[in-house]
């Protein structure tokens, strides 16, 4: 077991800190545009997790857009919302500044949502009502957010901060879906006075058409018609266009409503496209407003009970509606409940299976995080929590680590992308503006033959590239594949529980290959 789970439980003094961190990075999180993410455990009391956003202090222009997230996310921390990344504090040396965000154990939404299916209504229902509370509290504060998208709202599995909606539902559901990532953020009011902004920025398939066009534009509008857009994505697990501008055909057709009966629209109900022709509308004038979408029949609509009975897979108890299919299975992927056996990395480090079901929780003290000094950033105890996330990038092989790890070089160099070998039988894949991280894991407790397990981690660009490239490489890889392998994964909750995904029997070209 490792140095962190057998540590005492007490507190660390002020005089041993400055002998020992009390922090130490375990795994990176993910990359951005302008450094990384890292996940940050106290060392002696391991369920106190942090993320810390290392970003590089390069130039003037630079740290005055990082002081400008800093800024934006202590107004929102200081009350805090439930649906709101929160943050601890920032702390800067000569090369970098830190910021200690509430770490969200969950994974991105993005990874929820699969490839041309998408999630259960019931369920895009229950983010997508969080997303909204999220983003009104976000509003009131006089804040934009500007680049909201599956990849930037991030799940927490802690049923202890699950809100509280004026409805009865979901009062079990172990997600909590935070807003993340207030890099584009700014102040649209200023003293009660709204003003115009002129920034092109986010997300180009989910940017408002306002904001496509390069015109000046009003803040909260184009946050709402982002929100549909990802709205689309859960309901279908594709995005209705590339740009909402007049290049875009499938845009026009949607503004004139001559293509409801082709994807994506044909595969959600038709409640659902009353609310999204209220979002998705050029007119700002005319788009809901917050207020208006909590108003809608679709938000409003009771789906019933779900409920998460311990270490079971989730069940909706009722239905109301017999025109929305059920869809247990996406409700399991949120689930990773089983009690888990070791995997191993290729260098041999073991995974800790008996805190699989820990929840996390936030440092009492922000000061031992603030100090330089308190925290190891040697990462010697890399990927202690990676099997925390179900993730769907994920296969089973079953051929031996080392040669895996050259048939996974092998295929996406045969796919076109750079490939860069790192510490830890790892890969790092990048195609144009898209990275990824590709590490492997031996499955310990299989006897007679070797199983490793493939996984993919989005750590740089958009989330649809990055499951493309995903999908590129699986299926080169598909004569590799270990079907048995890939239930015995979805058994133990390290990838949904999704035939498509998981289980096909004879290759990799599975029907989410258009993605
Ligand atoms: N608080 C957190 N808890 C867990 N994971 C996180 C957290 N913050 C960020 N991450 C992970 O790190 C990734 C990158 O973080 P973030 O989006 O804040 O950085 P960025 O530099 O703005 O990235 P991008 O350039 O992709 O917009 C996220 O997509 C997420 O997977």
């Amino acid at each position: 077991m490792s140095e962190i789970a057998t540590s005492s439980n007490n507190a660390t003094t002020s005089s041993s800190q400055e002998i020992d961190p009390v922090y130490r990075v375990v795994d990176t999180l993910g990359e951005g545009a302008f450094g990384e993410v890292l996940l940050v455990v106290n060392i002696k009391l391991p369920q106190v997790a942090v993320a810390m956003k290392k970003l590089t202090t390069s130039n003037a222009h630079q740290n005055g857009l990082i002081r400008k997230e800093y800024l934006i996310q202590k107004k929102l921390s200081d009350v805090g919302h439930d649906n709101v990344i929160r943050m601890i504090g920032m702390r800067t040396d000569a090369s970098f500044h830190y910021l200690f965000l509430e770490y969200a154990d969950g994974g991105e939404l993005f990874d929820k949502i699969e490839p041309d299916v998408g999630i259960a209504p019931e369920i895009a229902q229950f983010y997508f009502r969080q997303m909204i509370q999220g983003l009104e509290y976000i509003h009131e504060n006089n804040i934009v957010h500007r680049d909201i998208k599956p990849e930037n709202l991030l799940l927490t599995t802690s049923r202890k901060s699950i809100p509280t909606f004026p409805f009865t539902l979901f009062h079990n559901f172990p997600d909590v879906l935070k807003i993340s990532d207030f890099g584009m953020a700014t102040l649209y009011r200023n003293n009660g006075t709204e003003r115009l902004l002129d920034m092109s920025c986010g997300t180009v398939p989910y940017a408002a058409p306002e904001v496509c066009a390069g015109r000046k534009y009003r803040g909260p509008p184009i946050d709402v018609w982002s929100c549909g857009i990802v709205l689309v994505a859960m309901l279908s697990g594709e995005l209705p266009w590339e740009r909402a501008s007049d290049s875009s055909y499938p845009y026009l057709q949607w503004l004139s409503s001559n293509n409801l009966d082709e994807n994506p629209w044909k595969k959600v109900d038709v409640r659902v496209l009353c609310i999204l022709r209220k979002i998705l509308t050029d007119n700002v004038e005319k788009r809901a407003t917050i207020e208006q979408v909590k108003a809608d029949p679709w938000f409003t609509h009771d789906y019933g009970k779900l409920e998460t009975p311990k270490n079971r897979p989730l069940k909706r108890a009722r239905v109301n509606d017999e025109n929305y299919t059920t869809c247990t299975q996406q409700a399991e992927t949120s689930s990773c409940s089983v009690k888990r056996p070791h995997l191993d990395t290729p260098e041999g480090k073991s995974f800790l299976t008996e805190r699989q079901n820990a929840s996390f929780s936030q440092p009492t003290r922000a000061d031992d995080l603030l100090l330089t000094q308190h925290i190891d950033m040697s990462q010697n105890n890399s990927n202690l929590l990676e099997r925390m996330v179900c993730r769907m990038t994920r296969f089973c092989v079953n051929t031996e680590p080392g040669e895996t790890y050259d048939k996974v070089a092998k295929a996406s160099e045969h796919s076109g992308f750079d490939v860069r070998r790192r510490e830890g039988r790892r890969l790092l894949v990048t195609y144009r503006e898209c990275s990824m991280m590709v590490t492997m894991y031996a499955i310990g407790d299989v006897p007679d033959m070797p199983r490793v397990m493939v996984d993919f981690r989005r750590s740089r660009g958009d989330g649809l590239q990055f499951k493309k490239m995903f999908l590129e490489v699986r299926n080169r890889m598909h004569q590799s594949i270990c079907s048995t392998g890939n239930t015995w994964l979805a058994d133990y909750g390290y990838v949904p529980k999704h035939p498509k995904l998981v289980n096909e029997e004879t290759n990799g070209n599975a029907s989410i290959s258009n993605v």
